[in-house]
């Protein structure tokens, strides 16, 4: 020990044994102390250090450290000791324990989302090869019903960060922050602020799972390169109480921030995004439904960036619905016949009004009258009963669809009148669930829709995940019979129906949507993302389905085709942006080239601008 020899050798022969020994331990335990506090020297920064076994600390790593080594923004905000990290993963593995003896189903599913979310980290290709060769296994892991239930136990669940996080206390340090993430070249992002997570409700900073899962679609059905993907989480706080009180909780423990301070913390991540790469698209995900409509408004004139929620939905309901009219052997045309009720007004159950009352009415000329014919094919049920003029205090966002005084006399209903009683006297060719109430349909409501006038009524559930849809596949065919056609958010089985029959169950969720418009909106250089990129998105989905499909009641392609449907959709988006005159062009295909392709050459240039999961030749270069 070199400590040991600087004990001069006159000192040694002074000390009496014991004494000699005492002063050697001293000193070498001395020496490990300075060993412990001397600084390690690394080679390198941000995320190279969080992927690095050896140096990384994870959510351990002080705000100091987080600064000094270009982390900060690359972790949830929380900075937790050591021994809270040996607390969190202790508390998962004896849960898992637990609940393998006992044997629910969600265990097994995050376990498989366990070994995925590995892969994940250690290999980006094989990653998206495994989920691209098995999407229809493994798109309910990494997406919705599962990906719920990891944002529910994402604190237990937290291993290595991904993604970027921005908290209230980075205001003023956005802008630098952004340089924190490894890409130079990032097309797509998905952002949340964890307020309304499927219909799960505030789950603060554990909402990232969303975007993390969203972006996972967008790699494997749109082809949009891994490296070029950004989950973000914009944490302002939650008011989840119990969150707020999880010791283990990783987010910022205070309520959320309102108003314009809340505001100002978006309008800074835009900005520092869009400084950084001025040609990213934004989507955004899972804001509760007050803070969806008026960021969409604020930002979509100006920036790349579509609100999934409200639009992507919007769009996979008409398709659906258009579906529905097929589905009784009527022309699309006839869908401004078409009598629906919605349950839930809000993001989702409001941009699905918004827009599929726009479709109606451009099919009947577009007009004053026509708009107003649309309109009256509505009746919004929200957690107060029917939505009417009579409604105090009514969102202004559902006025224009509130129910006329004049109508209701008509057709003896109130403000406020329940749901079955709205079935009951309007026989709905369409029932529509965007509440987040599971089992809302009841017996009762799916009996009197057997009154409907239509041949062939429609359910669609959509609320997610499983636990909260509307209703299940088994009670939509067994009350209300084999006609029926059924539609939900997360997927079901189909029905046996005896007989070689099938009931079949389509799974109506906006990932056919989404990645289709994010793709389209990058090849085609569009600088917004407009209605009628949007529309087009749409209709390409209602026009995907083969008549003899929708007849037996299949509305919506299985997920095993979902990489031929986002092509086929983005090609779309991209012919729009160019009739549109928003298209600038992407690479080396400007504005005027694109103009030039046929439809068919459209998607050729989609589909050779799709990310394919294989090894790329690598090689060393010195710095
Ligand atoms: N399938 C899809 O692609 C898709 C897309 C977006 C949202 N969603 C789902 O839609 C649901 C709602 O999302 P949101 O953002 O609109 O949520 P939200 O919380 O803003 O809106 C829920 C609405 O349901 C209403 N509601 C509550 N109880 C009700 C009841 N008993 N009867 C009728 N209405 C009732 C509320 O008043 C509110 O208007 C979530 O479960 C979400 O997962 C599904
Ligand atoms: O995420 C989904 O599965 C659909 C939708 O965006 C939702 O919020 O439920
Ligand atoms: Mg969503």
């Amino acid at each position: 020990m070199a400590n040991a020899s600087s004990i001069s050798r006159s000192l040694r022969r002074s000390l009496a044994p014991d004494d000699l020994h005492r002063l050697l331990l001293q000193r070498s335990r001395a020496f490990v102390t300075a060993e412990c506090h001397r600084p390690v020297v690394l080679h390198k920064r941000g995320p190279d250090i969080l992927h690095d076994p050896w140096f990384n600390r994870g959510t351990a790593f002080s705000m100091t450290e987080r600064d000094r080594l270009g982390l900060r923004g690359l972790l949830p905000p929380s900075v937790v000791s050591s021994q809270q990290q040996i607390d969190r993963f202790m508390g998962d593995l004896k849960r898992l324990e637990q609940n393998a003896r006992d044997g629910p189903s969600d265990t097994y599913q995050l376990a498989k989302w366990r070994i995925l979310n590995r892969l994940h980290d250690r290999n980006e290709t094989m990653y998206y090869k495994v989920l691209i060769d098995n999407i229809e296994e493994y798109a309910p892991i990494v997406y919705t019903p599962t990906v719920g239930a990891v944002c529910q136990n994402y604190s237990g669940l937290f291993r290595r960060p991904r993604g970027m996080y921005f908290s209230a206390e980075d205001r003023g340090e956005m802008m630098s922050m952004v340089y924190n993430w490894p890409a130079d070249q990032v097309d797509m992002i998905v952002v949340t602020d964890g307020s309304r997570i499927l219909g799960l409700g505030d789950l603060g900073v554990q909402g990232i799972g969303i975007a993390i899962g969203k972006l996972d679609l967008y790699v494997a059905a749109a082809g949009i390169n891994p490296q070029r993907v950004l989950p973000v989480m914009i944490d302002v706080g939650t008011n989840n109480e119990k969150l707020l009180k999880d010791p283990l909780y990783l987010g910022l423990q205070e309520h959320r921030l309102e108003g314009e301070e809340y505001v100002e913390i978006i309008d800074e991540f835009m900005e520092a995004v869009f400084s950084r790469w001025p040609n990213v698209i934004v989507q955004f995900e899972d804001f509760q439904s007050k803070w969806a409509f008026r960021l969409l408004q604020r930002y979509r004139k100006t920036y790349r960036m579509f609100n999934d929620d409200v639009q992507g939905t919007a769009g996979v309901a008409i398709a659906g619905l258009l579906g529905a009219v097929r589905a009784q052997g009527r022309p699309m045309i006839d869908f401004p016949k078409q009598k629906i009720v919605v349950a839930g007004a809000g993001s989702a159950g409001i941009g699905v009004v918004n827009a599929a009352s726009r479709t109606m009415a451009r099919m009947l000329g577009n007009n004053e009258i026509a708009f107003e014919s649309a309109r009256s094919q509505f009746w919004i049920v929200d957690a107060h009963g029917l939505i009417t003029e009579e409604r105090v205090d009514i969102d202004p966002d559902a006025r224009p669809f509130a129910r006329r005084k004049s109508e209701l006399t008509h057709q003896g209903l109130n403000e406020g009148a329940s749901l079955i009683e709205v079935v009951k006297k309007v026989k709905p060719d369409v029932i529509l669930g965007l509440s987040a109430v599971g089992g809302l349909f009841s017996k009762e409501v799916l009996e009197a829709v057997k009154d409907s006038s239509s041949s062939r009524p429609a359910i669609f559930a959509m609320s997610n995940p499983t636990k909260n849809a509307e209703c299940t596949p088994e009670e939509a065919f067994s009350i209300i019979g084999e006609k029926v056609v059924f539609s939900s958010g997360s997927p079901f089985d189909d029905v046996d129906l005896g007989d070689g029959k099938i009931g079949h169950s389509n799974q109506g969720n906006n990932m056919y949507l989404f990645p289709g418009i994010g793709l389209g909106t990058l090849l085609s250089g569009a600088r917004i993302v407009s209605d009628g990129m949007l529309q087009a998105a749409a209709e390409r989905l209602a026009s995907y389905m083969k008549e003899e499909e929708v007849l037996q009641g299949i509305i919506y392609p299985p997920t095993s085709r979902i990489r031929d449907i986002t092509k086929e959709v983005a090609a779309a988006v991209v012919r729009e942006a160019v009739a549109d005159d928003l298209a600038e062009g992407y690479r080396d295909m400007d504005a005027r080239e694109l103009a030039r392709l046929s439809e068919e050459e459209t998607v050729d240039y989609v589909k050779n601008n799709m990310w394919n999961p294989v090894y790329p030749t690598v090689v060393y270069k010195k710095d």
